[in-house]
């Protein structure tokens, strides 16, 4: 069978190029497509030459449909409007959609829901084998600790980010409440500033770090009297999350319709 086609959404971007630069690594996938929103300096120009190296042969377009037509992948990690939109078209055209994209808002989850009901969607806030793995143990951690246990998430990352908290930090978030049988939305703090009053009992709480080039670093804290744990990730190179977006990739292959995630990709 052939190498699955793969085409890289936000192909300019800090993740965009780390995809485009690990598909066209990979002896299991080809590099199909490249595309950029409407009005972006790339569209038009190649996408090897616009990364400063040789050229590819793939020219940048913001011709969405025309991009996925020929492809049985799209990567995305562009923006949520972008996001929502590209699901409609990998729908249509029946392939897999890799969703990286943080700041999803419920409307938005609710869209990428009714497409998934004609092609896989494998949607993670963060792609990396180790974060993965650090859920569960969050998730473990959290229902052998109990609710004398503080739970504080904090992270840190580059200042280009622009949603907050991180779409990691809200895993983490979630599985700490999972752990303790019930869901974020009933445990989530708000942010914090003012005369806030005492911490309530049982509550998550989230701190958002900005600042230089900081890739992603992630705290999970439980505090109780006379102590701590700290479960922790830091991530130092981008790769982390291609590697693990274009493994997702591969994997949607032979699935059928429906929403899938990293946990389902890594087996874990
Ligand atoms: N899940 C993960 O493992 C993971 C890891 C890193 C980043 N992210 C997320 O990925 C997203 C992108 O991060 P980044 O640092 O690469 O950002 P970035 O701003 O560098 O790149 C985003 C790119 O998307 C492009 N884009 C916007 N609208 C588009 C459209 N309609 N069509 C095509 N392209 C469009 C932008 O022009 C830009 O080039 C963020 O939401 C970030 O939080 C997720
Ligand atoms: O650089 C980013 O933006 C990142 N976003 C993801 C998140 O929101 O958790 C993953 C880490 C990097």
């Amino acid at each position: 069978m052939d190498k699955p086609g793969i085409v890289i959404a936000g192909a300019s971007g800090r993740m965009g190029q780390m995809l485009a630069r690990t598909v066209l690594d990979s002896d299991q996938a080809r590099l199909v497509g490249a595309i950029e929103r409407p009005g972006s300096p790339w569209v038009g120009r190649d996408l090897g030459e616009a990364m400063g190296g040789p050229a590819l042969g793939i020219v940048v377009t913001d011709d969405a449909v025309e991009a996925i037509a020929k492809a049985q992948a799209l990567i995305d990690f562009t923006t949520p409007a972008a996001t929502v939109a590209f699901a409609e078209l990998t729908a249509q055209a029946r392939a897999v959609h890799v969703i990286g994209t943080t700041g999803l808002q419920p409307a938005d989850l609710e869209k990428l829901k009714a497409a998934a009901r004609h092609a896989p969607i494998i949607r993670a806030g963060n792609m990396s084998l180790g974060v993965n793995l650090l859920v569960g143990l969050t998730r473990r951690v959290a229902a052998a600790l109990g609710e004398d246990w503080d739970v504080e998430v904090v992270e840190a990352h580059h200042n280009r980010k622009v949603d907050a908290p991180s779409g990691t930090a809200l895993m983490l978030g979630a599985a700490a409440a999972e752990g303790r049988g019930r869901s974020l939305d009933e445990l989530r703090t708000p942010a914090r500033e003012g005369i806030t009053g005492a911490r309530e009992k049982g509550s998550i709480g989230f701190a958002a770090i900005r600042g230089g080039d900081v890739v992603g670093e992630h705290d999970v804290i439980f505090a109780t009297a006379g102590e701590r744990v700290v479960l922790r990730h830091v991530a130092t190179d981008r790769a982390i999350f291609a590697r693990g977006a274009l493994r997702a990739a591969l994997w949607g292959q032979d699935k059928g319709p429906g929403e899938y995630d990293m946990a389902d990709v890594l087996g874990l």
